[in-house]
C-alpha cells in the first residue's frame, strides 16, 4: 500500500484552498525549471494533499508559458499519487450549460508550441495514451460533484487549443460539428500527457463558463464572461475537492487501470545507450523504471 497525495492543479479562478491542516507554501525545484508557483501541501481529513495553481498566483502564466512538465514533475517529487486538474471551458454542446461540470475522459490535442514529453533523444519512452485519464480517480470525482449537488457529465472530449485567443467561429463550428468535441479549454494538454508519463493518476473536472462562439443565442465567448460564471462555478469546484479525501482515502493500492505503471515497457533506448543527463533529469518522474 502507497500513501495517498491528492493533488490539486486549478485553473483560471482558483489559485488556493482552504480548510488544509498544516498549510504550507512549499518552494519545489525541478530539473525542467521552476513550477508555475509554490505548491501548498498540507492534509484533509488526514489525507495528504497538494495545490498548485497553474497559471501561478495573481494569474501570471499565459496558456503557452505554463511550465507544464516542471509542474508535473514537482508533484511526483512531493509524492503525489493523484493529480485533479480543475479548469475553465468553453462548451460545445447545449447541454453541458455554464456552471455545469465535465467529468472528462478524452482529448484532441491542438496545441503546438508547448514541451510535450519528458522523454527523448537518449531516452526515448512511447506511454500508451488510449484512454488518458483514470476511470477509478474520474469516479470519485463524479461522486463527489454529485454530492456537492453539482450538475456533472461524466465522459466527454476536450479541444485543448494553443490560444490565448479564443476560437474563430470557423473552428468553434468545426470542432462542434466535425471533430465531435465537447469541450474546448487551452490547458489540459499537454499535462495530461506528463501525468501519464511519470505514471500518475489523472482526471480532469472541466468547469463549463461559455458556449464558445457557436451557439447562435449566446453572444461570443470573452474574458467577461468567463469570470462572470467563475465566480461561481470556483466556489462549486472547491466543494468538490473537499469531498475528494473521504472518496480517495490516505493509502492506495496499486491502480487498477494502470496508470502508476504506464513506464513499465515504454522505454525503448537500450541501458548502454542512454543519456545519463537526461536520466539524470528523469529522477522523479522516471526512477522507479531507471
Ligand atoms: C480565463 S479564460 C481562458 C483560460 O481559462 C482556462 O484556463 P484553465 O484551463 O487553467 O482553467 C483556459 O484553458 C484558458 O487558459
Ligand atoms: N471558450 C473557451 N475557449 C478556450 N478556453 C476557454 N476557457 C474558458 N472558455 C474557453
Amino acid at each position: 500500500m502507497t500513501e495517498t497525495m491528492i493533488a490539486v492543479i486549478g485553473g483560471s479562478g482558483i489559485y488556493d484552498i482552504d480548510g488544509l491542516d498544516d498549510a504550507t507554501w512549499t518552494t519545489v525545484e525541478t530539473p525542467w525549471g521552476a513550477p508555475s508557483d509554490q505548491i501548498l501541501t498540507g492534509r484533509l481529513d488526514g489525507v495528504k494533499m497538494a495545490f498548485l495553481p497553474r497559471h501561478g498566483r495573481g494569474h501570471v502564466h499565459a496558456p503557452t508559458d505554463v511550465p507544464y512538465r516542471a509542474n508535473i514533475d514537482a508533484l511526483k517529487r512531493l509524492g503525489a499519487t493523484d493529480v485533479i486538474s480543475v479548469s475553465a471551458c468553453g462548451s460545445f454542446r447545449e447541454e453541458m450549460a455554464p456552471g455545469d461540470f465535465v467529468v472528462v475522459d478524452q482529448f484532441i490535442d491542438r496545441t503546438f508550441a508547448r514541451e510535450k514529453s519528458f522523454f527523448s533523444s537518449g531516452c526515448v519512452a512511447h506511454v500508451a495514451l488510449a484512454h488518458p485519464t483514470c476511470p477509478r480517480l474520474s469516479d470519485a470525482v463524479e461522486d463527489a460533484a454529485r454530492a456537492a449537488h453539482i450538475n456533472v457529465h461524466r465522459g466527454g472530449t476536450y479541444l485543448a487549443m494553443e490560444g490565448p485567443q479564443f476560437s474563430t467561429l470557423a473552428e468553434s463550428k468545426m470542432y462542434r460539428e466535425q471533430w465531435g468535441a465537447d469541450v474546448i479549454g487551452m490547458t489540459n494538454m499537454p499535462e495530461a500527457k506528463l501525468a501519464r508519463e511519470a505514471e500518475l493518476c489523472y482526471a480532469s473536472v472541466a468547469m463549463v463558463t461559455d458556449y464558445d462562439s457557436w451557439h447562435p443565442d449566446h453572444g461570443e465567448v470573452d474574458v467577461t464572461a468567463v469570470i462572470a460564471t467563475l465566480k461561481g462555478n470556483s466556489e462549486k469546484g472547491r466543494t468538490l475537492i473537499k469531498g475528494l479525501p473521504a472518496r480517495l482515502g490516505s493509502t492506495r493500492a496499486p491502480c487498477p487501470h494502470g496508470c502508476d505503471r504506464a513506464l513499465e515497457y515504454a522505454i525503448m533506448t537500450a541501458k548502454e545507450k542512454r543519456d545519463p543527463a537526461l536520466l539524470a533529469k528523469l529522477d522523479a518522474v522516471a526512477g522507479r523504471v531507471l
